[in-house]
C-alpha cells in the first residue's frame, strides 16, 4: 500500500515535472512582455498555416533547373561559368531586358560553381537573393535588410538587451550571405547611400556597424557583440546584381569591381521553346503549331511562361483535352498581350531604300528602313522621321543638343562630295519611316547608301543589311550593338550584312548568315552593290555623266 502511494506521488510529480518543462519550453519564445498564453495561441495559428499547402504554381514548375535549360543565353552563360566558377570568383553585373533569364541564371550558377574543383564555395555556401525595389532606404537606419542595422536599447521590443542598455547588431543579406553569393535584382535601383554602403563591404569583406549606445568599456555587453562592433561582421561573399539598364546608367565605382555580362533579348525562336519546355512541364497537349502562335505574343521567356500558365488553368476549367489557337487568343485578350511587331525586309529592291540596323531602349536589335529622294535644283537637306533636337540629361544638368541623325546625314552630304556630288545643285530628302528611335551615327553607312542609290538609280538588295557610322574621309567606323543588330537583321530575312571592321568577331562566320566587314565606303559600295551585279563604276560613271560636282 505504502509502496502504491510513494509510487503513485512519484508519477504525480514527473507528470508535473513534464507540464512544466513544456510550458517553459513554450513560454521561452516568447518576449517580454508578451503573456505565455498568447504566444502559445499565436504559434498555435503558425503551425497551422504551415501545414496548409497550396500545388506548386506552375511558374516554380517551369523554372529551369539546369543552366542548359536556359534557352538562346549561350555566351552570356559562358560568361557567367568563367566568371563564377573558377578558383577565383568575380563580382558580376548582369546586363539584360526583363524576362531573359537573368535571375534563372543567377540563382543556377552557385550549384554549378560548388561541383567545380577548386572552388572557393564550400558545400553550405548560401544564395542570398534581395531585391533592390523593395528595399527602402531609412536614413535613421533602424532597419536596413541589406547592410543590417543596430537594434538600440531605446527602441520598443527591445527585450532583455534593451533592458541592459545593449545596442545588438542585426545582419543584414551581406552577412548572411557569406561565403556565398549575394544576388541583388534591380541592382541599379539601390538608393546612392546604400549603393556606397554596399562598395564599402565589398572593399572590406566585413559589415561594419555604429551606434551611440555602444561603449568599449560597457561590462554588461557580452564579448561576441564588442567583437562585432569592433572588428565588424564577416562578409565575404560574390555578389551578382542584375538589372535591365543599361550599363551607363550604373556606377561607375559598382561597374568597375564587376565583370560585365549581357543577357540579350530572346529571338521568336528561343521564346517557342521556352513555352514549348513549359506546356511540356505543365503536362498539357496542344495542337500543332501553337508555341510559335504564343512567340508571337511573347517578347521574353517570363511572358512565354505566364500565357501558358493561364492557357493551362483555362483548359483544366473548361475541361479541354487539347489548347489550341482559341484559349491562346482569349489568354492574350485576357492579359492584354499585343502581337508583336517583328518587322520584315521588303519583298524586293528598289532605289533609295535601305536596310539600317538600331538597338530599341530594350536592348533588342531591330531593322531600321532609311529611305532617299534626291532632287535636281534646291540645295540642302531634309530629314524626317526623326526628333530634330535632344535633350541630354547628366549630372550637372540638361544640355540640348542638334540630333545626331541629322548631324549624321549632314557628314554623309559632305562625303559624298568626293563621289562627285554637290551639295548645292541637289536637293536630298531623307526619310526614317516607323517611328524607330534612330540612332544617328551608327545609322550613317545606311543613309550613305541610301542617298547613293537614290543619286545613281541602282537599287539595293532588300536582302542587305548594315550598321556603321561613317567618318568625313570615308572610314566605316565601330558602332556598339552589333550582336542584337545581327539577330535582329537574320530574325527579319536578311541574307547579308555589313558591319565596320573593326566590330568583327571569328564568331559572326557561324551565324548562318553572311557577314562582311568594311573599313571605308569604297569596301562598302563594293560590298553592296559588285556582288549584286552592279559595278561600283557604274555609279561613279553615272555621276559623271550627269555632269555635276
Ligand atoms: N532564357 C530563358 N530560358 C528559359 N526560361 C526562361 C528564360 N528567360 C525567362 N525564362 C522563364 O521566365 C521566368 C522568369 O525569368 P527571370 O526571372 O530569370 O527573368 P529576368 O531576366 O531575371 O527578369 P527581370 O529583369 O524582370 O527580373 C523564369 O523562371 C523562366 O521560367
Amino acid at each position: 500500500m505504502e509502496w502504491n502511494l510513494l509510487a503513485g506521488a512519484q508519477l504525480l510529480f514527473f507528470g508535473l515535472g513534464a507540464w512544466y518543462f513544456w510550458r517553459s519550453s513554450r513560454r521561452k519564445g516568447a518576449g517580454e512582455g508578451l503573456r505565455c498564453e498568447d504566444n502559445i495561441v499565436e504559434m498555435d495559428k503558425l503551425m497551422a498555416m504551415e501545414e496548409t499547402k497550396l500545388t506548386e504554381p506552375l511558374a516554380e514548375q517551369t523554372r529551369p533547373r539546369t543552366l542548359e535549360e536556359i534557352i538562346g543565353q549561350e555566351n552570356g552563360i559562358k560568361a557567367l561559368r568563367a566568371a563564377l566558377c573558377g578558383p577565383n570568383p568575380q563580382h558580376i553585373l548582369i546586363y539584360g531586358p526583363p524576362g531573359v533569364g537573368k535571375t534563372a541564371a543567377a540563382r543556377l550558377i552557385l550549384e554549378e560553381a560548388k561541383k567545380r574543383e577548386g572552388s572557393p564555395f564550400g558545400a553550405g555556401a548560401r544564395f542570398v537573393e534581395i531585391d533592390a525595389t523593395t528595399l527602402q532606404f531609412d536614413e535613421r537606419n533602424i532597419a536596413d535588410p541589406l547592410l543590417g542595422s543596430v537594434h538600440d536599447p531605446i527602441y520598443q521590443g527591445a527585450g532583455a538587451f534593451g533592458n541592459a542598455g545593449i545596442p545588438r547588431p542585426r545582419p543584414g543579406a551581406v552577412c548572411e550571405a557569406h561565403g556565398g553569393v549575394l544576388f541583388i535584382d534591380e541592382i541599379g535601383e539601390l538608393h546612392p547611400v546604400q549603393m556606397n554602403k554596399l562598395l564599402k563591404v565589398l572593399e572590406d569583406r566585413v559589415a561594419h556597424f555604429q551606434s551611440s549606445y555602444y561603449s568599449s568599456s560597457n561590462k554588461s555587453i557580452p564579448p561576441y557583440i564588442h567583437q562585432i562592433f569592433r572588428k565588424g561582421m564577416p562578409a565575404d561573399f560574390r555578389l551578382i546584381g542584375a538589372t535591365t539598364r543599361s550599363p551607363q546608367e550604373i556606377p561607375e565605382a559598382l561597374r568597375s569591381r564587376c565583370t560585365e555580362i549581357f543577357f540579350e533579348p530572346l529571338d521568336r525562336t528561343a521564346v517557342e521553346k521556352i513555352a514549348e519546355n513549359s506546356l511540356r512541364r505543365a503536362g498539357v497537349s496542344y495542337e500543332e503549331g501553337l508555341c510559335g502562335r504564343i512567340a508571337a505574343y511573347a517578347g521574353g521567356g517570363r511572358d512565354a511562361v505566364n500565357l501558358v500558365q493561364s492557357l493551362t488553368s483555362l483548359a483544366w476549367m473548361e475541361g479541354k483535352k487539347k489548347i489550341t489557337a482559341r484559349e491562346l487568343e482569349w489568354a492574350a485578350e485576357a492579359g492584354r498581350y499585343q502581337p508583336l511587331y517583328r518587322q520584315k525586309i521588303a519583298k524586293q529592291p528598289q532605289v533609295g531604300v535601305v536596310n539600317g540596323l538600331g538597338v530599341q531602349g530594350n536592348g533588342r536589335g531591330t531593322l531600321l528602313s532609311v529611305e532617299a529622294v534626291v532632287r535636281k535644283g534646291g540645295n540642302g537637306l531634309t530629314v524626317t522621321g526623326i526628333v530634330e533636337e535632344e535633350e541630354l540629361k547628366n549630372g550637372q544638368g540638361t544640355a540640348k543638343r542638334k540630333s545626331n541623325a541629322r548631324s549624321a546625314a549632314e557628314n554623309v552630304l559632305t562625303l559624298l562630295e568626293q563621289f562627285g556630288f554637290s551639295a548645292q545643285d541637289f536637293h536630298v530628302h531623307l526619310n526614317f519611316p516607323g517611328g524607330v528611335p534612330v540612332d544617328g551615327p551608327s545609322a550613317g553607312v545606311a543613309m550613305f547608301l541610301a542617298i547613293y542609290s537614290a543619286f545613281t538609280e541602282i537599287p539595293v538588295a532588300h536582302t542587305l543589311a548594315l550598321t556603321g557610322e561613317i567618318g568625313l574621309h570615308g572610314q566605316v567606323l565601330p558602332v556598339g550593338g552589333v550582336e542584337q543588330k545581327l539577330a535582329a537583321a537574320k530574325e527579319a530575312g536578311a541574307t547579308k550584312v555589313l558591319i565596320p571592321k573593326q566590330n568583327w568577331k571569328e564568331s559572326y562566320h557561324n551565324l548562318g548568315i553572311e557577314v562582311i566587314s568594311v573599313a571605308t565606303v569604297q569596301e562598302l559600295l563594293s560590298a553592296a552593290f559588285l556582288s549584286e551585279g552592279a559595278a561600283l563604276s557604274e555609279g561613279i560613271d553615272f555621276l559623271q555623266e550627269k555632269e555635276i560636282g
